[in-house]
């Protein structure tokens, strides 16, 4: 770890931290945002939701226990950037086989250490996430004028589509663990390792299709159901996806989507989709169920938000029937779950395969199940 080599954090609005090198040496640009897990870091580097994003961990001490072949969510850091107030200078876990310094320099993820977080955390949250830039080596040398124009130059997250730089190329299947029930296909958005775990221990073979995958294609494969992954970029620049799903729901297969997917069910329903001034990113979010009443913390990392109507069940704007906003955040009332009522469709867009988090949005996964096993009996008759 290059402790001694400086290195600047530089956010558009053109405020600068000035800190140690931390991870490779060189410049990277991002949107900034921050994460207030206490825990996870290992989960959040490797989702590839953080893809173009340079995340800002609000807990000071970071890499304390390593990192493990365990709790990976993908198969690489996908965070363009990585800002941390303190690193660990010890590694203690009996999993860990490996120091989050070392890991961070193999995949070339340029990082800072050493400056206040919280500073930062407060102008994010103030001024709202923002384009940003981190230069060491060579590049700290750069005069401000020019490491500024270098941040402003970069592509805001709105209007960006990232699901190509994420998705698999190749389908591939997981056999459903224990008694299958049948088969789910899965869009590939930038989907976490945990969640397809979770929907083959539910008794699905899960095939995992590429983000490019026409509608004909996955019909041919014949799914009892639908999901939709998390995955970087703007809701609103996923036309494809929208299509896509639209001809899913009117073949009425049964749809489940998480994040990303809750955004493009959304879309695909007629609503509309905003961004958040500094989104939800961390493990300890309220959100209730307002079908059952029961508040649930759960884990989050979004910046987009489905604009529907929160209230009594209503049209919806693309003519699938009545839908209802079923999950709400109770910190700032932002949409965090659609439930269709005249057609097999949900979606959070938060996480229940809690990776990492508290695993309080579980049931999630067997309300897919039960929807499906419904579905099913409903076809039988
Ligand atoms: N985790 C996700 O799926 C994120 C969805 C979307 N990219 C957002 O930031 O809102």
């Amino acid at each position: 770890m290059a402790i001694s080599e400086p290195a600047v954090l530089v956010l558009e609005d053109g405020s600068r931290f000035t800190g140690n090198a931390y991870g490779a040496i060189g410049r990277t640009f991002g949107e900034a945002v921050f994460a207030t897990g206490m825990t996870g870091y290992q989960e959040t580097l490797t989702d590839p939701s953080y893809a173009g994003q340079i995340v800002v961990m609000t807990a000071p001490h970071i890499g304390n226990t390593g990192v493990n072949g365990e709790d990976t969510e993908s198969s690489r850091i996908w965070v363009s950037g990585f800002v941390v107030r303190d690193p660990s200078r010890v590694v203690s876990n009996y999993r860990a086989t490996g120091s989050l310094d070392d890991q961070l320099v193999e995949e070339g993820i340029v990082g800072i250490s050493g400056i206040d977080t919280r500073a930062i955390t407060r102008r994010l949250r103030d001024a709202g996430a923002m384009r940003a830039g981190i230069f060491s080596g060579a590049d700290a040398a750069l005069s401000d004028d020019e490491q500024l124009a270098a941040v402003r130059a970069g592509a805001e997250m709105s209007g960006q589509n990232l699901s190509g730089s994420v998705s698999t190329t190749e389908p591939y299947t997981i056999k459903a663990e224990g008694e299958r029930i049948g088969s789910v296909a899965v869009l590939d958005l930038g989907v976490k390792s945990s969640t397809l775990r979770y929907l083959s221990a539910r008794g699905f073979d899960v095939h995992v299709m590429p983000q490019t995958v026409t509608l004909d294609e996955l019909l041919a494969l014949n799914p009892s159901a639908v999901f939709y992954s998390n995955g970087p970029g703007d809701p609103g620049a996923s036309d494809h996806h929208v299509e896509l799903l639209q001809g899913v729901l009117r073949n009425n297969l049964p749809f489940f989507g998480i994040c990303f997917g809750n955004q493009l069910l959304g879309r695909a329903l007629g609503y509309g989709t905003y961004k958040l001034s500094f989104g939800h990113r961390g493990i300890n979010q309220p959100v209730v169920d307002r079908g059952t009443g029961r508040v649930e913390i759960t884990s989050h990392n979004h910046g987009f938000a489905v604009d529907a109507p929160i209230g009594e069940p209503s049209e919806s704007p693309a003519g699938f029937g009545r839908v209802e906003v079923s999950h709400v955040n109770l910190n700032d009332n932002v949409v965090e779950g659609l439930r269709a009522l005249d057609i097999p469709a949900f979606s959070v867009q938060y996480h229940p395969e809690a990776a990492a988090g508290p695993h309080d949005a579980n049931y999630l996964f067997d309300r897919f199940r039960d929807m499906v096993l419904d579905h099913q009996k409903k076809d039988a008759k």
